[in-house]
């Protein structure tokens, strides 16, 4: 039974106490209850509690409470650094603030700052200047940028001094490898004399890392719904074995059958996500289709931000979005095959079946995979249940002339097709637990199949391997296939033609410009010609008009003797008119006579 917050039995600062109302729990989760004693009693804290059982809570309750307790004694100058909260996606980092930010709401005197990566780094800079840095929530990457980078004249280094607290959310995932350069970069930044909170599903055991982190005699808590395994209790896990051609119609026919309203479905790459965020939407109308993967730039944020507030959807996505992120209503998680860690594993089905809520999870393995089953059971205490695959025959020949069929309408899938089945197989190669895995036990021929590709991709994993199961269509020409974009199918042609002349696929863009700028420049040429043709004509035209003006002139213009001739006649009349000459005299003058 959970404790309720009163039972917590130590001091909280009134406005926190009024801050955690807000959120409207009456219990604490067990991790909460656990933990917020801790690390307020001065511990270092290595915590593992089940995905979605309230660590931000169990992390920002205490750090809330610790800033307080040191603002009684001399309040936080706006540019020191109290606290620091380190996630390893900016994802994750933007959600752990939009918490802290409830909680801001009912406590005062303490500045924040969201520092992550695709955000403007001036802006940032401007951001701590204007509103100060009591409370860092960052990705590594930014908050190292920020400490060494020395150009942004932000003396950072300077202001951590002061740091209280330093929370690592989804710790392991920051303390391995893809992160150790960075992580140990910022935390010789960071003073010795600091608590600090580790937080995760899958918490590490490796005493050095911890200790790399800077725990010293860390308290060390693992909390589990249930002593044998590591994953919600209200989580059902369950596994499919496909057709080696028919992993997209088990996907479909699943998604179809189970009536799945909102589904995570997680890809091995980013390539993948296109390719499949691309085909899916023609072949399965059921819910909208969301994607997101760690390569695109500005769309994540809106994007996570749709799906969450739809109210069904399918969002293809990679292991960017494997680990922290809360969407209670996510009712299953799909994984298209075994993730490059049995942590991920853990993590990705975590995203459903929250804090009480139910949720399910289903993964799609080949025959050859079977054994990862056992595997994940044993190394992460999960248990998975056989159900049947719900895919006849039917469906997957017709899929695979769909899919077909829509590469070759379209080059753009054509190419994505191709790339998403070679990052497929490349990926698969960076199993953690490759042993099991093996690519060459994969039914990559029946796979190629099953990506709709028209032809295998040169790739070494392909050769001197059994290709029978890859149907080939006779007598088609690759070539013949054209973007729907115009400029890029005119790139083609231009690249074609390179090959037609030298034999060879151009593979540098500078051979494609020349070749472009050859082009453009004969049809410059011509462009020129022509232009120069028009300037000639007008110039003639001109010319014409100008003689016949000149003509026209000289016969309306008199000649210099005639003008002379004219002005004697004036005067002439002029003597006349005065009496000064008789009309004989004119006459005479005149040559009237
Ligand atoms: N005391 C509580 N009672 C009920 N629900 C809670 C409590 N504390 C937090 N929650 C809710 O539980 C959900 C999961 O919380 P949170 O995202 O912190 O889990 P987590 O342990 O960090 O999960 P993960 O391991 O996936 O990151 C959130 O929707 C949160 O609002």
């Amino acid at each position: 039974m959970n404790k309720k917050w009163e039972e917590l039995n130590i001091f909280l600062h009134e406005d926190v106490k009024r801050a955690i109302k807000s959120f409207k729990f009456p219990t604490m989760t067990p991790v909460q209850a656990a933990t917020i004693p801790l690390l307020l009693g001065k511990k270092d804290v290595a915590a593992q509690a089940v995905t979605g059982s309230g660590k931000t809570l169990a992390f920002l309750i205490p750090l809330l409470e610790l800033l307080k307790r040191h603002g009684d004694d001399d309040k936080w100058k706006p540019h020191q650094v109290a606290a620091i909260v380190i996630s390893p996606t900016r994802e994750l980092a933007l959600q752990t603030h939009s918490v802290l930010a409830q909680f801001l709401k009912h406590i005062k005197g303490l500045t924040n700052v969201l520092l992550v990566g695709g955000n403007n780094v001036d802006d940032d800079i401007r951001n701590i200047n204007e509103n100060g840095c009591n409370i860092i929530i960052c990705t590594p990457g930014r908050l190292e940028d920020l400490l060494t980078n020395q150009q942004h004249k932000l003396n950072l280094p300077q202001a951590v001094k002061t740091l209280e607290l330093l929370i690592l959310d989804e710790a392991d995932r920051l303390l391995d490898l893809g992160f150790k350069s960075t992580i140990d970069n910022i935390l010789n930044y960071l003073p010795k004399q600091r608590r600090t909170g580790l937080f995760s599903a899958t918490q590490t055991k490796e005493l050095e890392v911890l200790i790399r982190a800077g725990l010293r005699n860390p308290v060390s808590i693992m909390v589990t719904e249930k002593a044998s395994q590591s994953t919600p209790i209200a989580l059902q896990n369950f596994y499919i074995t496909t057709k080696n051609n028919g992993k997209l119609a088990t996907l479909l026919s699943f998604l179809e059958g189970e009536n799945v309203q909102k589904a995570l479905l997680f890809m091995p790459t980013c390539a993948c996500v296109d390719y499949w965020s691309s085909v899916l939407p023609h072949l399965f109308n059921s819910v909208p289709t969301f994607a997101i993967h760690g390569k695109m730039k500005e769309k994540r944020k809106k994007v996570l931000a749709d799906f969450k507030h739809a109210e069904k959807g399918l969002l293809i996505c990679t292991d960017v979005l494997a680990r922290g992120i809360d969407i209670p209503q996510v009712d299953w998680v799909v994984q298209w095959d075994p993730p490059a860690s049995a942590a991920a594993f853990v993590h990705r089905i975590g995203r459903t079946a929250r804090q009480g809520h139910q949720g399910s999870a289903v993964i799609l393995l080949y025959e050859s995979e079977e054994a990862y089953i056992d595997f994940i059971q044993r190394n992460q205490k999960v248990e998975v249940t056989n159900i049947l695959n719900p895919a006849t025959e039917e469906k997957v020949s017709s899929l695979l002339s769909k899919l077909r069929e829509m590469q070759m309408a379209d080059r753009d899938l054509f190419d994505k097709g191709t790339r998403a089945f070679v990052s497929h197989i490349r990926s698969y190669s960076k199993h953690e637990c490759s042993l099991l895995l093996r690519v060459n036990e994969l039914p990559l021929a029946a796979m190629a199949a099953s990506y709709g590709l028209l032809q295998l991709p040169k790739m070494p994993e392909l050769k001197n391997k059994d290709l029978s199961e890859f149907p080939v269509i006779s007598d088609f020409d690759i070539n013949k296939i054209a973007y729907k974009s115009k400029v890029r199918e005119e790139q083609r042609k231009l690249k074609l033609d390179i090959f037609k002349e030298t034999g060879k696929w151009p593979i540098k863009r500078r051979q494609i410009h020349n070749k472009q700028s050859e082009a453009w420049s004969k049809a410059k040429e011509q462009k020129e010609v022509k232009r120069l043709k028009r300037l000639k004509r007008k110039q003639a035209k001109k010319e014409q008009q100008k003689s016949e003006e000149v003509d026209r002139k000289r016969k309306s213009v008199l000649s210099e003797e005639e003008m002379a001739e004219l002005a004697k006649d004036i005067a002439l009349i002029k003597k006349l008119k005065k009496k000064k000459i008789s009309s004989e005299e004119f006459d005479k003058e005149m040559g009237l006579e």
